[in-house]
């Protein structure tokens, strides 16, 4: 195989440049031309250059002289194979072993850093998915793990730093007219069907070493057209569950029926409408990667957000009862309530990202407080027996050990068990997201949109305090939370964008209403910051 630089000349990228694709814990850009105003950003070279950056800090981190091997995965993706090739040209050049699982999920790939199989080239010592998950279909970029888990946010900023440096040298030697073409061998490794095969030993073991415990249940999956399809043919037809109208399993990188995220209302009514339709006994839906799930019971119910956390919840506190559940900062105060009062466990309330709830929920156990669940209302969720990984397909693996387990026992059949656990959970009459957006352009009074995005929010806390009606939420980790009229908001900075996202939450509208003008009238001197759909919301 040729490599990807080698072909036209190498444009000048500055290293400001690369550090601006780091989004959070992941790299992610724009990887397929063709869309006004967004411009390529993860060319070929580009990518090269990370690779070998991982390559390159997997090499320090280990500080070992045998040849290190690195898995490469990727999903749905129009550019997926386009990147496959340049990331593996990339490892290649840094003298790392590639290995080549093709289609695969997000969570597979970190498996395949604590699978021993020789046969199959396990364990790797790094891997790289690539994806976007769920953003559009001309975005791409990286996750990268060791088995340690998902690199963070220094590690990804030293991978850039490295890749902007080796990328000057690719360039260099291209514009010399010398040779970059790296001769590359690829072993290509079906990982997939191991890890599936994991799974589905899971759901057997459960059920108390039975061949098929999923015999009779229909269960239908929405896959998005992304990576997930695999769950049906590889997971619940070997369990014995009937899986007809399942839609959306073939990979198709336009997502030309809708978007596969389970936060998502279209994709929600899609899978809902083929439970409803097949009168399946459970829906499951993936996002594009399968980090993320959601599932929906037999009479249309969807759990996803509060109910997913609260459904999850109540399955982990049963078997490891008082246990702390760790959840992203937006979820309800009736989860909260769910969890301490019907279930006995305890509700800790952190930070917005999943690995912030991940990393939080694993600080907790090393301090001595006990914690099973960090799940987020995306539909990221990760458990302490499974590694810490956050991975959809494992979650719902755990609805089906309780469907098997509840029919082996006697305590019913169908979706209805799962139904019933969460039966108690407080749900607000009105929920809303509103994202208001900091003009980047306007005079941000010399600061950055996050020192805007602060004052906004420091504004917002002394409103706060002096007004007796609301109350400032005593225990907080990010932005302000406030309780007022019956309902509650919090408003908090994006983890990655410049925008302040305000969720509401409360029994009536007019509640609701309330408490976006308390919050708009707080705000409303800061002229940089589009409060035009809050002004809308109110005046509604
Ligand atoms: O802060 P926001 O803009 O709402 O984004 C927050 C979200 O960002 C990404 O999508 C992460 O994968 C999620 O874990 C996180 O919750």
């Amino acid at each position: 195989m040729a490599a990807a630089s080698s072909a036209t000349a190498i444009p000048f990228v500055e290293k400001s440049d690369f550090l601006k694709l780091q989004n959070g814990s992941d790299i992610r850009g724009v990887a397929v031309d063709g869309v006004e105003g967004e411009p390529l950003t993860l060319t070929e070279p580009v990518t090269e250059a990370i690779a070998a950056g991982f390559a390159g800090w997997l090499k320090k981190k280990y500080d070992s002289s045998k040849r290190l091997r690195v898995s490469i995965g990727h999903d749905s993706r129009i550019s997926a194979q386009k990147l496959q090739d340049a990331v593996s040209q990339g490892l290649a050049r840094a003298g790392v072993e590639v290995i080549q699982y093709g289609l695969a999920s997000t969570p597979a790939m970190f498996n395949s850093t604590l699978t021993v199989d020789e046969e199959f080239s396990c364990p790797v010592d790094g891997s790289i998915m690539i994806t976007a998950s769920h953003l559009p279909y001309n975005r791409n970029g990286f996750k990268f793990f060791t088995r340690a888990g998902g690199l963070g946010k220094p590690d990804i900023k030293d991978i850039l730093e490295r890749a902007a440096e080796i990328y000057k040298n690719i360039a260099n030697e291209d514009s010399k007219g010398a040779e970059t073409a790296v001769s590359l061998s690829v072993k290509r490794v079906d990982y997939m069907s191991i890890y599936a095969s994991n799974l589905v030993a899971a759901v057997r073991r459960a059920a108390g070493n039975i061949e098929k415990p999923l015999e009779g249940f229909h269960i239908v999956v929405d896959a998005g057209n992304g990576a997930g399809g695999f769950f049906v043919g590889k997971v619940l037809e070997p369990l014995g569950a009937i899986t007809s109208g399942s839609q959306f399993l073939e990979p198709d990188g336009l997502f030309p029926n809708h978007i596969p995220n389970p936060e998502d209302k279209t994709a929600m009514k899609a899978i809902t409408k083929a439970v409803l339709d097949n009168r399946a006994d459970l829906g499951i839906i993936f996002d594009t990667d399968v980090d993320r799930s959601a599932a929906v019971d037999s009479s249309g119910r969807e759990f996803n957000r509060n109910r997913l956390i609260a459904l999850m919840s109540a399955i982990v506190l049963e078997e490891h009862p008082g246990t702390t559940i760790v959840t992203d900062s937006v979820t309800s105060d009736g989860l909260t309530t769910f969890i301490e009062k019907k279930l006995g466990g305890k509700h800790h309330r952190f930070k917005r990202g999943y690995k912030n709830v991940i990393d939080e929920a694993i600080r907790l156990n090393s301090v001595g407080e006990e914690a099973h669940l960090a799940i987020e209302t995306s539909g990221h969720g990760a458990l302490k027996e499974n590694h810490w990984l956050d991975d959809g397909a494992y979650l719902m693996v755990k609805l089906l050990n309780k469907l098997a387990s509840a029919r082996t026992s006697g305590q019913g059949s169908g979706s209805k068990v799962l139904t019933d656990m969460v039966e108690g959970l407080e749900e607000p009459a009105v929920a809303v997201e509103l994202r208001l957006k900091i003009d980047n352009q306007s005079d941000l009074i010399g600061g950055s949109f996050r020192d805007y995005g602060e004052a906004v929010l420091k504004q917002l806390e002394n409103t706060v305090d002096s007004d007796a009606k609301l109350l400032k939420a005593p225990v907080n980790y990010e932005g302000v939370r406030v309780s007022g009229y019956g309902g509650w908001f919090l408003l908090r900075l994006s983890l990655h964008d410049p925008v302040l996202p305000l969720n509401i939450e409360a029994p009536s509208n007019e509640a609701a209403v309330k408490l976006a003008h308390d919050v708009l009238n707080a705000v409303k001197e800061f002229t940089a910051l589009d409060t035009s759909a809050l002004t809308k919301f109110v005046g509604a």
